[in-house]
């Protein structure tokens, strides 16, 4: 993040350097800002002190407005089954269910196409909407946790590894206007118990694959709604998969509907009784079309799940597609679809006693259970759904790798297979990206910093691949400052005369965007 002072510092010196006037086109260096980016480091610089937030940040303000609020969630009444002789309340409509029959209308209103199959949705959201009946405790806990989580949808895109951090949303929207390559993503499968390990093998595989736009989809996302709105689910998953012009209308609309497991379901969970390791508890026909149009290359809404509350949030993870998808669940196998779309299956295979202790260490801090309750799910359900179910899995895969995360050779066998096969498939590896701005038109809306000896010689630093990484961030920042300097002496000024110590008048130049940077602030956020 920068700060106001910084930039004012940044501002200072941009001028003083700038007064020659860099001009655009000038030169052949390879350093540019262009005009959208500009405009978001308008909109980054002066946001007063107390809401100065990242891109992500400002990104994830503007994107709230699309989902719906927390508060949706809790304002539905008590239930009168915790709280005796209060009369069955009847929400109006303006719960979520009846925000998605509203968005369902409207994509009834402009596809005809599909107009019967949104009429259903629409009103079976709005009927849904009026059963919800929760109890007040139930509300609450839903709420603390909710409350925090609009802001989240960034973080849950980053994964930490030991040695970096990896941004897993897949490629950025623009992708394929900038030239990107679009190799049909290679897809791996990575099934095993809960605790196993799943996630870290995919943290390590992606972490060593050491290529962009890998990403990780979790099995969780599915896990079914089998609540008041599970008819409506059903119709818009429909929907989705057979209209092509209206998913991404429908699926805010299944997101939105796809709530919270029904009372009595929801009363299991909080005893912890529910049966999620049963292959019924996942919506496999979602779960199967979100991956086929994530190895299509197209752009899918991923449902976000919270194990605290055991219920999807209102928000969903945008993926635009990726070179690698990494998908794991403890069911990964199970569905014949969704194995044939696997190109690679691993099984991570880990002591019962092992998965036993970090489960429930797991679940206590992070998931919010007690010891009692954790170990009684596990006995009712997840051991016997481990023999069941997912160990018969097994035979399916291609790589067993025993013991997880630490079995480091199983990941490097893993990555070079993988990469051996994005190369098969014709993905361009590094050496090749970095020639493949050349010969390409520069559009208009680039900027380009002058090529001068500095910036040369920092590139000099940055390019060398026997550069320390001490010394790659300290070149790269010293760059960056170029950048930012070069973009804020683009913006506009006027004359300004100031009084210098000595008593003379100085005739300068003063930025005049305070206000405009505002205005357009405001204006990204309608
Ligand atoms: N090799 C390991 N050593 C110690 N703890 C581990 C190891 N691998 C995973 N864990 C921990 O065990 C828990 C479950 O791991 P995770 O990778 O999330 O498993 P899964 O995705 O199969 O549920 C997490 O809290 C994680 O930090
Ligand atoms: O609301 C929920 C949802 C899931 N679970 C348990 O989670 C595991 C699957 O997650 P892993 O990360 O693979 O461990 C599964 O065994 C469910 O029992 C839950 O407890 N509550």
């Amino acid at each position: 993040m920068v700060t106001k002072r910084e930039i004012k510092k940044h501002h200072r010196e941009g001028l003083q350097q700038s007064k020659g006037g860099a001009r655009r086109g000038e030169g052949a260096a390879t350093t540019c800002i262009s005009r959208s980016s500009r405009a978001q480091l308008v909109g980054q610089t002066y946001l007063p002190s107390s809401r100065q937030c990242s891109d992500t940040e400002l990104a994830l303000e503007l994107s709230e407005q699309v989902f719906l609020d927390d508060d949706d969630y809790t304002r539905a009444p008590a239930s009168p089954t915790t709280v005796p002789n209060v009369r069955p309340y009847r929400p109006p409509s303006t719960g979520p269910c009846a925000r998605s029959a509203r968005i369902a209308t409207t994509i009834m209103l402009a596809n005809p196409a599909v107009k019967q199959q949104c009429l259903c949705f629409g009103v079976e959201s709005k009927t849904a909407g009026s059963n919800i009946l929760k109890s007040p405790r139930a509300r609450r806990v839903r709420t603390t946790s909710m409350s925090q989580s609009n802001k989240r949808t960034a973080a849950e895109s980053i994964l930490h590894s030991d040695r970096r951090t990896i941004y897993t949303a897949g490629r950025p929207p623009w992708y394929n206007c900038t030239g990107g390559q679009e190799v049909e993503p290679f897809l791996i499968g990575i099934c095993g118990a809960s605790a196993s390990g799943k996630t870290t093998v995919a943290a390590k595989i992606i972490e060593s694959l050491n290529i962009p736009w890998v990403t990780i989809v979790s099995m969780d996302s599915f896990y079914k709604v089998v609540g008041p709105c599970a008819r409506s689910a059903r119709i818009a998953t429909t929907i989705l998969l057979a209209n092509p012009a209206v998913k991404q209308q429908c699926l805010h609309c299944c997101v939105s509907a796809w709530r919270v497991l029904n009372e009595k379901q929801h009363q299991a969970a909080m005893r912890n009784e529910y049966n999620f390791d049963h292959p019924d508890a996942f919506d496999m026909e979602l779960l199967s079309g979100v991956l086929q149009r994530l190895k299509e290359g197209k752009k899918v809404e991923v449902p976000i799940y919270n194990y605290v509350t055991h219920s999807r949030e209102n928000r969903t993870k945008t993926m635009y597609g990726a070179n690698v998808i990494i998908f794991e669940g403890i069911l990964a196998f199970y569905n014949s679809d969704v194995l044939n779309l696997l190109d690679m299956k691993v099984f991570v295979d880990t002591d019962a006693d092992i998965r036993l202790a970090r489960r429930l260490r797991r679940d206590i801090v992070q998931r919010g259970r007690d010891l009692e309750g954790v170990l009684k799910q596990y006995m009712t359900h997840v051991k016997p759904a481990y023999q069941s179910y997912i160990a018969p899995c097994m035979p399916h895969a291609d790589i067993i790798v025993p013991r997880g995360g630490e079995n480091h050779v199983a990941i490097h066998l893993i990555v070079q297979h993988v990469h051996k096969q994005l190369q098969l498939r014709g993905f361009k590896v590094r050496e090749k990206l970095a020639v493949a701005h050349v010969g390409q038109p520069v559009p208009d809306s680039l900027y380009l910093l002058k090529d001068t000896p500095q910036v040369q010689g920092l590139h000099t630093f940055i390019r060398n691949k026997d550069t320390p990484r001490d010394e790659f961030i300290f070149y790269s920042k010293r760059l960056m400052r170029l950048v930012i300097e070069f973009a804020l002496s683009l913006l506009p000024y006027s004359e300004r005369t100031v009084a210098t110590p000595q008593g003379f008048s100085y005739k300068g130049i003063s930025h005049n965007t305070y206000g405009s940077s505002t205005s357009h602030i405001k204006r990204l956020k309608k």
